[in-house]
């Protein structure tokens, strides 16, 4: 079980109860409540939705379909069928194909009289392993911090785009874990989260650094620009969604307007995922499925009014036409180097890191 860590869990797989929880992100910050998932088709609309979100989370949350798929028939074609309706949820994180192929391989590995119990347990081994990631990753994050903090020698100003925090993930984050970490260890910081239209996951950041004490600013997306021009920024970290072999990285739309402003500031833009962000077979990212989303998340938005009463209200012309891509391409020319579970990689380490990688 992730820990409560000042913030409520994101999931829950409970392997002795065949149970799957997790934290209806929709309903944040109003709104703190846990929701069980009763079967696959239950787990890919969570995806789908976003009740869950975050690479790391979807792919532990396509892990856990899988379990309960196993939970209603351990037949093989009933297994592919669950696989294929989870990984059809979203098709931008790699986290989430790779977590339900995972899981059918070495499921269709097995007698089937012994598929149901070994999917509980792979699915909770999934979770804990995105745990543990996130924890070694922060290690290499911090270094980059503390590394930046005794050449400036004053507090750090640090940027980041949508959710990569515990949010998106079952402990301390990609984008975020680093920060945790060195705050932790008494590196004065203060965070500028971009609020991330159009479903705002960077008032999800703000609310959980905010809920542990960490200094954070909500900013409009568009004034990241700004604060970076005006020497306001010292270092951008982003999450993934997935990178491909060239660098090129995918991560909530919006993030290449920042690493194109961080470039012409010659701010350090760093984008912190676990070795299996990388997709080695997506050659640049051109070869990286971008979603598109529903229009009436651009045109409807939902809060609390005046009076606390929570409510969905259309901010747009309801008629409006609308384009929504989910996710963007960075181009690796614009990323200073990688902050991964294994260490910092630079550009020209990519290829080393391929070779070593048995993800
Ligand atoms: C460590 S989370 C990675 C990535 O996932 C988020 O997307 P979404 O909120 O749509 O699931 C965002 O792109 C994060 O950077």
């Amino acid at each position: 079980m992730s820990v409560e860590f000042n913030s409520p869990y994101t999931v829950f797989i409970d392997e002795a109860e065949r149970r799957v929880t997790v934290l209806d992100q929709r309903l944040l910050p109003h709104r703190v409540e846990h929701v069980d998932l009763k079967n696959a088709q239950e787990a890919a609309e969570a995806i789908r939705d976003m009740t869950v979100r975050g690479a790391p989370l979807i792919g532990v949350t396509g892990a856990a379909g899988m379990a309960l798929a196993a939970d209603e028939s351990t037949e093989t074609g009933f297994l592919i069928e669950a696989a294929n309706l989870l990984k059809s949820a979203r098709p931008t994180a790699v986290n989430l194909n790779w977590a339900v192929d995972f899981m059918l391989k070495r499921l269709k590995g097995m007698e089937p009289d012994r598929r149901r119990k070994a999917a509980w347990h792979l699915a909770a081994e999934i979770c804990e392993q995105e745990r543990t990631m996130s924890i070694r990753l922060a290690k290499h994050a911090q270094t980059i911090i503390e590394a930046l903090y005794l050449k400036l020698g004053r507090p750090l100003n640090i940027l980041t785009h949508c959710n990569a925090g515990k949010l998106a993930t079952v402990e301390l984050g990609t984008a975020t874990a680093g920060i945790y970490t060195a705050f932790e260890a008494g590196i004065p910081l203060t965070v500028y989260a971009d609020e991330t239209r159009p479903r705002l996951q960077g008032t999800l950041t703000a609310w959980e650094l905010k809920a542990a004490g960490i200094p954070v600013c909500l900013i409009a997306d568009n004034a990241g620009g700004e604060l970076m021009r005006e020497g306001g920024i010292d270092l951008v970290i982003v999450g993934a969604d997935r990178i491909a072999a060239n660098g090129d990285t995918a991560n909530k739309i919006g993030t290449y307007l920042k690493a194109l402003a961080a470039a012409d500031n010659q701010i350090p833009f760093y984008v912190a995922a676990p070795i299996s962000t990388f997709d080695w077979t997506a050659k640049s990212g051109g070869d990286i499925p971008i979603e598109n989303r529903s229009g009436d998340e651009i045109r409807w938005v939902r809060g609390v009014d005046k009076h606390g009463q929570e409510a969905e209200v259309c901010i747009t012309d309801p008629g409006i036409a609308t384009v929504n891509p989910g996710f963007d391409v960075t181009p690796a020319r614009l990323i200073t180097g990688f902050i991964t579970d294994r260490g910092v990689f630079a550009l020209e380490d990519l290829k080393d890191l391929r070779m070593n990688s048995h993800v």
